[in-house]
C-alpha cells in the first residue's frame, strides 16, 4: 500500500429536516389549520434548508447533501416527482395533491403508511399500476441545488433509488394479478435518466441514489433490477457521478452486482453491515470504486469508537480506489445536537453524539492519518443481539382455561367494543404539563387535572356505550417516554426530537444503565378510573420490545438483555395493577415487527427472544386477568405466528389503514385467540362511515367466531379531537350492536328463519 493517498474526504448521507426546534412541524400544522399560507410554509422550509447547508459547510463538509428536506416524506416526494399520483388525489394545487396523498381529504382516505425498514420513521406507500404514466413532474431536487448554490454551497442531490422506490411501492388497486411495481422499472429509469441530465446541467457533480432495499433478501428478479437499473443509469449520455448508498445492513449478493455497473461510488453501512469487512468477495468487488465508508452510526446516539472506525477505514482503503469517511445511513433518525441537552448529566452528555456531533466525527476521522493504528485487528463486532442464555419467560394456563375464567369474570357480550388506550391529548393537558415543568403548577394541582381528565374520559365512554373502558392516558406525553421517565437506567432529552411521520416527532429516551422500576408507575391512574365506573377498565402498559425499540439502547449489552431488563419492570407493574383489582391489562407492542432483522437469517432468533420477553412481562397474570396486546403499522400478517406465541388473550391490530389486508390473508383463520382488527384509521381527521366499519367487521366475522372478534379503532386516539372521536366511536358502537344482534338472534327467531344469515 502506498504511504499516502489523497486525504479522504468526509460526508454524511442525510440530515434531520424537522428543524432544531421542530420549526417544520409548527409551520406544517399552522398551514393545515389555515393559520398560515403556502408561502409561509415554503419560507420556513427554505430557511431550514439554508441553515442546514450553512451549518454543514461550517463544520467542514465540502459537498453537503441536498434534497434531503421534505414537507412530509421523501418516498412521497419521489412519487410526486415521478407523477405517480393516483387520480383520486388529483385536483387543486400540487401542494393540495401532495398533502391529500399523505393525509387524505374529507372524502378520500390517504395512501397507506408504513415503517421505513427497521426504523420508527413512517413513509407513505406509493401506488403503482400498469398504467401509471411516469414523467418528470416537478423540480424539487433541481431547485434545492440552485437554492444552495445561491448561498455559495455546492451540494450533492439525494434521490431515492428506483429499485428501493419500486420495492416499497404497492400495486395499485385493480392491477392484474401477478403485477408488481418493479415491472415498471424501465419507465422509471427513463425518468431518472432525464432527471440526472437535468441535475448535471444544473451543475451537480455527484448524485446520491439511496438504495437501502439492497440490504434485504432480494429475489433474483430484484437483483436483476439492480443490474438493469444501474447499468442504464450509468450509460446515461450526460450525467453526474453516481453514488449508490446502501444502508441499514450489508448488501450481500447485491454488492458484486452493483459494483459490476458503471456507478462510480458505493455507500456501505459499516456499523450494522460490518460483516462486509469480513467478506473477501465483497471487498474484492470494491476494486476501482469510491467507497463512502459508513463508520459513524446514523442509528444511535453514541460517540464513535475511533479505533473500530479507523480499522474499518483501513480495510476498505486496501480494496477501494478511494475512500470517503461517511455516516452509516442518513442522520434522519437521530436528534440535532447533544450540546443542547444541558439538563443531562455531563458525564452522559460527553458520551453522546447527535447529528451535529456525528458530522464533526466524520470530518475528524477524515483528517486522521490513514495508518495511525498499525496492526489494529478487524473491527470487533458490536454486541450480539442475544446473549447465550436468557431468563425463563414463564407461562400461563392454556388459553381455553383462561378464556373461560375471563368470560365468567368479565361477562362481556360478543363483539366487545373498546379503544386502544389514549384519548385526545388536548391543549389543556399540554399546557398543564408545561406549567408543571415551569413550576407554575404544583404536582398536586397537575395530578388533579389529570384525574379530572380521566373522569371526563370514563364518563364519555359510558355515554358512548363502550364495553371495556380505558383511562385515556392523559398523563402520558408519549407511551415510551412516560415509562422512561419512571424507570432507572433511562435519560430523557429536552430537544432530542426525531421525525416519526409528517409533522409528528418523538423524543426517544436514552438507555444508559441497568433498568429498574423504583416504584409503581401507572397504578394510581388505573385505580382512579376503576373507582369511577362499574365497567371493566383496561390497564395500559407499553411492552418491553417497544420501550427499547423506541429508545436509543446502550451499546455495551446485547439488545435482548436490555429488553429483558425492561420486561422485568413491566412484569412488576402488571402484578401491581392486578393487586389493585384491574382485570384487563393491555401491554402494547406496536414495535414488535420493527426490530425484526431485515434479512431472513436472524429473524427466528429475534422473534424467539422478543416473544420470550413479552411472556416474561405478562406470564405472572392470573387466569382470569385478560391480557391484551396491540400492534400497529406492523404488517402484522407477516408475524401472526409470533403474535400468537405472545400468548395474549386479545390482540388488536391496525387493519383499516391497510385496507383489511390482515383479514384477507390466510394466517388470520388459524388465529386462536381474540383479535381486534382496527375498524377505522385514526391517522386522519376523517370520520368513518358505518358502512366502512360494517364491511371490516363482516370480514373479521368471516374468519373468526363473534366471541373472539373485538371492535376497536386501528390505534390510540391521542392525535384526534374530541368531536371526531365522539362521532367515530358512536358509529363504531352502533355497528357493533347491530351485528351482535344479527350474529346471535334469539333462539326462537333463529329456528323460524334459518336463512337469516344471508347478507
Ligand atoms: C402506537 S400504539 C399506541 C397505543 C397506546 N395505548 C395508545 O392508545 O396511544
Ligand atoms: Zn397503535
Amino acid at each position: 500500500m502506498t504511504a499516502e493517498r489523497t486525504p479522504p474526504a468526509a460526508t454524511i448521507l442525510g440530515y434531520p429536516r424537522i428543524g432544531p426546534r421542530r420549526e417544520l412541524k409548527h409551520a406544517l400544522e399552522a398551514y393545515w389549520a389555515g393559520r398560515a399560507t403556502a408561502d409561509d410554509l415554503h419560507r420556513t422550509g427554505r430557511r431550514l434548508r439554508e441553515q442546514t447547508w450553512r451549518r454543514l459547510a461550517a463544520l467542514g463538509l465540502a459537498t453537503p447533501p441536498s434534497n434531503t428536506f421534505s414537507l412530509y416524506d421523501h418516498v412521497l416526494d419521489t412519487a410526486a416527482l415521478l407523477d405517480a399520483v393516483p387520480d383520486r388525489f388529483r385536483g387543486g394545487t400540487a401542494l393540495d395533491t401532495y398533502f391529500a396523498m399523505a393525509r387524505g381529504t374529507g372524502t378520500v382516505p390517504p395512501l397507506r403508511m408504513t415503517k421505513w425498514f427497521d426504523t420508527n420513521y413512517h413513509y407513505i406507500v406509493p401506488e403503482i399500476g400498469p398504467d401509471t404514466a411516469f414523467r418528470l413532474a416537478g423540480d424539487k431536487p433541481l431547485a434545492e441545488v440552485r437554492e444552495a448554490r445561491r448561498i455559495g454551497v455546492a451540494t450533492r442531490p439525494v434521490l431515492l433509488g428506483p429499485v428501493t422506490f419500486l420495492l416499497l411501492a404497492q400495486a395499485a388497486p385493480g392491477a392484474p394479478a401477478g403485477f408488481a411495481p418493479l415491472d415498471r422499472l424501465g419507465d422509471v429509469v427513463a425518468v431518472y435518466r432525464e432527471l440526472l441530465a437535468a441535475l448535471a446541467a444544473e451543475g451537480a457533480g455527484q448524485v446520491q441514489l439511496d438504495e437501502p432495499a439492497l440490504v434485504t433478501d432480494l429475489t433474483p428478479a430484484a437483483l436483476t433490477a439492480v443490474e438493469t437499473c444501474y447499468s442504464r443509469l450509468g450509460r446515461s449520455p450526460s450525467r453526474p457521478e453516481l453514488l449508490v448508498a446502501t444502508y441499514f445492513g450489508h448488501p450481500g449478493a447485491a454488492l458484486p452486482v452493483l459494483a459490476g455497473t458503471p456507478v462510480e461510488a458505493i455507500g456501505l453501512d459499516l456499523v450494522r453491515g460490518a460483516q462486509t469487512l469480513a467478506d473477501p468477495a465483497a471487498l474484492a468487488a470494491l476494486a476501482g470504486k469510491t467507497v463512502v465508508a459508513g463508520v459513524v452510526s446514523g442509528r444511535d446516539v453514541w460517540r464513535t469508537d475511533r479505533d473500530r472506525a479507523l480499522a474499518a477505514l483501513r480495510t476498505v482503503r486496501e480494496h477501494a480506489a478511494q475512500v470517503v469517511v461517511g455516516t452509516s445511513c442518513p442522520l434522519l433518525h437521530v436528534p440535532y445536537d447533544a450540546e443542547a441537552e444541558t439538563g443531562l448529566d455531563p458525564a452522559l452528555r460527553r458520551r453522546l453524539a447527535f447529528a451535529e456531533q456525528k458530522v464533526a466525527e466524520v470530518v475528524e476521522l477524515a483528517g486522521l492519518p490513514a495508518r495511525s493504528a498499525p496492526g489494529t485487528p478487524l473491527p470487533a463486532a458490536p454486541p450480539p443481539a442475544a446473549p447465550a442464555t436468557l431468563p425463563e419467560p414463564g407461562s400461563r394456563a392454556p388459553y381455553q382455561v383462561r378464556a373461560a375464567a375471563q368470560a365468567a369474570h368479565l361477562r362481556l357480550p360478543d363483539l366487545p367494543t373498546t379503544t386502544i388506550g389514549s384519548f385526545p391529548q388536548t391543549g389543556d393537558l399540554r399546557a398543564a404539563r408545561a406549567a408543571l415543568a415551569a413550576g407554575r403548577l404544583t404536582a398536586a394541582e397537575y395530578e388533579e387535572r389529570v384525574r379530572a381528565k380521566i373522569e371526563h374520559v370514563v364518563r364519555l365512554q359510558e355515554r358512548l356505550g363502550l364495553d371495556v373502558l380505558v383511562h385515556g392516558e392523559p398523563e402520558r406525553n408519549d407511551m415510551v417516554q412516560y415509562f422512561a421517565e419512571h424507570l432507572d437506567g433511562f435519560a430523557v432529552t429536552r430537544h432530542g426530537w426525531v421525525q416519526s411521520y409528517g409533522s409528528r416527532c418523538t423524543r426517544p429516551p436514552i438507555i444508559h444503565g441497568d433498568v429498574r422500576r423504583p416504584a409503581p408507575i401507572t397504578v394510581r391512574w388505573a385505580r382512579h378510573a376503576r373507582s369511577l365506573t362499574e365497567r371493566p377498565v383496561k390497564g395500559m402498559l407499553t411492552g418491553p420490545v417497544t420501550i427499547v425499540a423506541w429508545s436509543f439502547p446502550r451499546p455495551d449489552l446485547p439488545l435482548a438483555q436490555v429488553v429483558f431488563q425492561v420486561a422485568e419492570a413491566v412484569r412488576a407493574e402488571v402484578a401491581d395493577l392486578e393487586a389493585a383489582g384491574v382485570s384487563v391489562i393491555q401491554v402494547d407492542e406496536p414495535a414488535l415487527r420493527e426490530l425484526l432483522p431485515l434479512r431472513r437469517a436472524g429473524q427466528d432468533e429475534y422473534l424467539a427472544w422478543a416473544v420470550a420477553a413479552y411472556r416474561r412481562a405478562t406470564s405472572g397474570a392470573a387466569d382470569r386477568t385478560q391480557i391484551h396486546t396491540h400492534l400497529c403499522y406492523s404488517d402484522a400478517e407477516q408475524i401472526l405466528a409470533a403474535v400468537d406465541a405472545l400468548d395474549a388473550d386479545v390482540t388488536s391490530v391496525e387493519s383499516a389503514r391497510s385496507d383489511g389486508r390482515i383479514l384477507a390473508g390466510p394466517a388470520v383463520r388459524g388465529f386462536a385467540r381474540g383479535l381486534g382488527p382496527g375498524v377505522y384509521d385514526i391517522h386522519s381527521p376523517r370520520v368513518p362511515t358505518g358502512a366502512e366499519i360494517e364491511k371490516s367487521l363482516r370480514a373479521a366475522l368471516d374468519a373468526l367466531p363473534a366471541a373472539r372478534v373485538w371492535v376497536n379503532p386501528d390505534c390510540g386516539l391521542k392525535t384526534r379531537a374530541y368531536a371526531e372521536v365522539e362521532a367515530a366511536l358512536t358509529t363504531m358502537v352502533a355497528v357493533a350492536r347491530r351485528l351482535r344482534a344479527e350474529a346471535a338472534p334469539d333462539p326462537g327467531q333463529a329456528a323460524e328463519a334459518p336463512a337469516a344469515s344471508e347478507k
